[in-house]
């Protein structure tokens, strides 16, 4: 079975070339292309390092008035207006039903491309903006694809499950959702994977969850609890309030599990 690497460096303040290894070799983090999603909810401390890492910028309807709102507190030291020119959104993308009228001027002013789909009421404003920014990049490049998206756990029950239905309906892209204390993402069970573990910025509490469907067998290393061909499902055994031990954990399963790894707090001054 293909190995899929894994590792978040885009959450390190100058990316580190991974050292290649026999087992599986990541590519380099330049080898992927990041894009960003802003839901409506507060920005996390990270946004700007996440906002300059990545080369396309959507905000999911309300989240522009996140970007609008948030990031001059994040600079606080500088003016707003200035703050809110140097992060200007590509795309702003939904049903349009919770973007402010000041905000939507604001970026309509800027040339933002702002997108109105209230037509598809079937569909989540994550979903829609995933679904634009897969078909914005061209087929070759989705494997090298790796959609970041902030504000998307916490808040709401209904819309953090709507976030992690999203995971499951586009399984074939990388995309990670973020929060400013976790980020989770799928390991799809077409393939075993290698998670290389930022220590310095993620861990050590992480779990491994069968949303989608039960697994009969899941067998990982690295982990303080691992499972050997172990079987979880809801109302069984999940693996929950698990702990990283090596900078290299390994998972595969027959079932698509998600991924999940708190992400440490700045050291207070
Ligand atoms: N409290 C929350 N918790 C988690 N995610 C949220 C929350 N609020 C908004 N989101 C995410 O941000 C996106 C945009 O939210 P917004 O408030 O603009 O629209 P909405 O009308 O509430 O959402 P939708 O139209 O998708 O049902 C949502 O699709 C969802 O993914
Ligand atoms: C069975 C079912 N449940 C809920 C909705 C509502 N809904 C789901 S996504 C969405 C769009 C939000 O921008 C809305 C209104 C539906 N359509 N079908």
């Amino acid at each position: 079975m293909e190995v899929m690497w894994h590792a978040s460096s885009f959450l390190l303040p100058q990316p580190q070339p991974q050292e290649p290894r026999e087992d599986a070799p990541p590519p380099p983090p330049a080898a992927l292309t990041y894009a960003l999603i802003v839901l409506n909810q507060r920005l996390p401390r990270f946004a700007p390092l996440l906002w300059n890492r990545a080369q396309l910028r959507v905000c999911a309807d309300g989240g522009a008035n996140r970007v609008y709102d948030d990031m001059p507190k994040l600079f606080p030291d500088q003016d707003p207006q200035e703050v809110r020119l140097r992060y200007t959104p590509d795309v702003i993308k939904g049903d349009l039903d919770s973007i402010r009228d000041d905000v939507k001027e604001f970026y309509l002013n800027l040339g933002v491309r702002i997108v109105d789909e209230s037509h598809d009421q079937d569909t989540t404003d994550l979903h829609k903006c995933v679904a634009y920014v897969s078909g914005s990049a061209p087929v070759e490049d989705k494997s090298k694809l790796c959609i970041l998206v902030v504000g998307a756990l916490g808040g709401r029950f209904d819309h953090e499950i709507g976030n992690i239905n999203v995971l499951h309906r586009f399984s074939n892209l990388r995309i990670v959702l973020l929060s400013d204390d976790c980020l989770i993402h799928l390991l799809p069970k077409t393939h075993s994977h290698v998670i290389h573990v930022q220590l310095p910025v993620e861990g050590p509490h992480c779990g491994l969850i069968p949303i989608g469907a039960p697994s009969a067998r899941t067998s990982t290393t690295g982990l303080q609890w691992n499972l050997s061909d172990t079987a979880m499902s809801f109302g069984g055994l999940i693996s929950t309030s698990n702990v990283v031990k090596e900078d290299k954990v390994t998972v595969s399963s027959d079932a698509d599990l998600i991924w999940t790894i708190s992400i440490k707090k700045p050291i207070k001054e």
